[in-house]
């Protein structure tokens, strides 16, 4: 990967351009409500290859970007834009260069909390697409809010304050009112963004995958995330950075994240037909160019210790059922990670497709890491590694991510519950607390639909034969009700929590365990987003 090392620009949070990187190239016209074929390209009104039409003025011109390392910081904080008039009122012939950008550190917080990106492989992550026009956004990786509140994993949309409502800052207000505004037009968004931003950067194109999928909004999704929740900074920043080192896999660079953000309003003017105006644009300008800047000083502090990926050979591959397996890794060198986290992996049968496995062991003196994988219907990976990857296959791996760890600060029972692969982290964090040598009681509950698939559970009960400390529960469908089972032992509610498996496992163990009187912040488990966005 190639180091964001330009180092021409400003901080893109101070302001010292007034805007940021964008500087739009004219005064706006008429907006998205413009005709195709009226803007100021006239001739040039229609997208080749997908039809739609450019957008209807101009966005921004933009500028390379340096690193966080190559900057000042701002001395002091530039005010919050303030909002200079209702969406309703006609526009103005308002300057458009954008007022400076506030820093995020200054954005006042909010309380809703940040929901996580993807993580596992589902079957809807995989479905072929054929008649797909654009191609698949990289898939952001997953942030690591610390903790991870069990109810602020589960919502399946943004949710509202818990609390007193925190106060909503100027720009944050401008970016929800476009949220709003584009309402069930995403999916349109979403196609004229990657339109935009193919035609205009086809150089672009390489970076993602060949083949589209229903997960072609992965990108956007992440940045319309972030804007939306770009008052909470505590749990933002941690989530930016976290996607601006996955996004080194990609190849992704400093300089490309203007060609993003050029579209992003391209496509944003185009469908918030209502509300987009000068204050709109500028409040996205910032916006975009805080959520930006985080991401990319991330990554160059990343590029200076971490590879943006590693190959990792295929040492052993045991299938254990028609569906799962059992794959060893032998990363080409040593790679750091806690038990709990996962990984992103692309295999060499579908480049630039990356899927998220658990490391299903702690870190180990050998280095080696292993994977349980389940082939899913239409799910190009997990069928190619159980199905054709072999010992001697190269794949390659993304840095580590995942806050579903172990806190040895305290020494409170585990009441963890696996179901199916999700026994894999589970497993892990059984062998952290052996390494760890803590005389913790660590309850595991591993459900399964039927003995069959119970595919691991030798691996457990030989745990659970050699530490005392550890109970393993195997719950099997029918006999009793996975995750309810864990309602018939206990107590529970001074252990911490971990869960990992399906989502409406987690969702439902979650709602159990809660009821049990575990507190929120000591139930951990990896994201919902995604899976919730299928249908799950
Ligand atoms: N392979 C890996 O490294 C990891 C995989 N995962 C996730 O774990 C899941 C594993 O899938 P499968 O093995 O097919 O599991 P599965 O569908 O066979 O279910 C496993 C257990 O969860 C229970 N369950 C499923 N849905 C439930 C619901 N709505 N409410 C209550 N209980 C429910 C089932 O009854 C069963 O006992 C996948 O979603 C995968 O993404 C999670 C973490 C790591």
């Amino acid at each position: 990967m190639d180091a964001p090392t330009t180092t021409s620009a400003g901080n893109g949070t101070s302001g010292e351009n007034g805007g940021g990187w964008f500087k739009p190239r004219r005064k706006p016209g008429a907006g998205s409500q413009q005709a195709p074929g009226q803007g100021s390209d006239p001739g040039q009104d229609r997208i080749p290859g997908s039809g739609a039409p450019r957008p209807s003025r101009s966005v921004s011109a933009i500028r390379p970007v340096g690193t966080g390392a190559s900057r000042p910081q701002p001395a002091a904080p530039a005010p919050a834009a303030p909002v200079r008039r209702p969406a309703a009122e006609p526009r103005t012939d308002a300057p458009t260069t954008a007022p400076p950008a506030p820093p995020v550190a200054e954005a006042p917080l909010r309380q809703a909390p940040l929901r996580e990106t993807p993580l596992r492989e589902t079957p809807v992550a995989e479905a072929p697409v054929a008649e797909a026009p654009a191609p698949e956004a990289p898939a952001p990786e997953a942030p690591a809010p610390q903790p991870q509140a069990a109810e602020a994993q589960t919502a399946p949309a943004p949710p509202a304050p818990a609390e007193p409502a925190a106060p909503v800052s100027p720009d944050a207000a401008l970016v929800r009112r476009t949220l709003a505004d584009i309402g069930d037009d995403a999916g349109k968004v979403t196609s004229y963004f990657y339109a935009l931003l193919f035609t205009r950067h086809p150089e672009l194109r390489a970076l993602f995958p060949a083949a589209m999928d229903t997960q072609r909004d992965r990108l956007l999704k992440a940045l319309l995330t972030a804007a939306e929740h770009i008052d909470n900074k505590p749990v933002l920043t941690e989530y930016l950075r976290n996607l601006g080192r996955g996004h080194r896999k990609y190849g992704t660079q400093a300089s490309h994240y203007p060609a993003v953000g050029e579209a992003l309003l391209g496509a944003l003017a185009r469908y918030a037909t209502t509300t987009w105006d000068d204050e709109a644009e500028a409040a996205w300008i910032r916006t975009y160019t805080a959520i930006s800047q985080i991401m990319i000083d991330a990554a160059a502090e990343n590029e200076l210790r971490a590879p943006a990926w590693w190959q990792a050979e295929v040492v052993s591959h045991d299938l254990r059922t028609p569906d799962i397996a059992v794959i060893t890794l032998r990363p080409d060198q040593p790679y750091p990670f806690l038990a709990g986290q996962y990984t992103s992996l692309e295999t060499p049968w579908w480049p630039r497709i990356w899927r998220h496995y658990s490391f299903a062991a702690a870190p180990r003196p050998d280095g080696l890491l292993s994977f349980h994988v389940k082939a899913v219907p239409a799910g190009w990976v997990s069928n190619a590694l159980v199905h054709r990857a072999r010992p001697g296959d190269t794949v390659r791996l993304g840095p580590p991510a995942g806050s579903m760890t172990v806190d040895h600060t305290t020494d409170n029972g585990l009441l963890c519950l696996g179901g199916g692969t999700g026994i894999a982290p589970i497993k892990a964090l059984v062998e952290d607390v052996a390494e760890h040598g803590a005389r913790r009681p660590v309850d595991v509950f591993y459900g399964a639909r039927t003995d069959y698939d119970l595919y691991d559970i030798d691996t457990m009960l030989r745990l659970q034969q050699s530490h005392s400390w550890l109970s393993v529960h195997p719950i099997v469908d029918g006999r009793t009700q996975f995750p309810d089972a864990v309602l018939e032992h206990g107590p529970w509610n001074s252990h911490d929590a971990y869960l990992s498996g399906p989502p409406g496992m987690i969702r439902s163990g979650v709602d159990a365990l809660r009821n049990l009187g575990i507190p929120g912040d000591r139930i951990r488990h990896d994201s919902l987003e995604e899976l919730v966005a299928a249908g799950d």
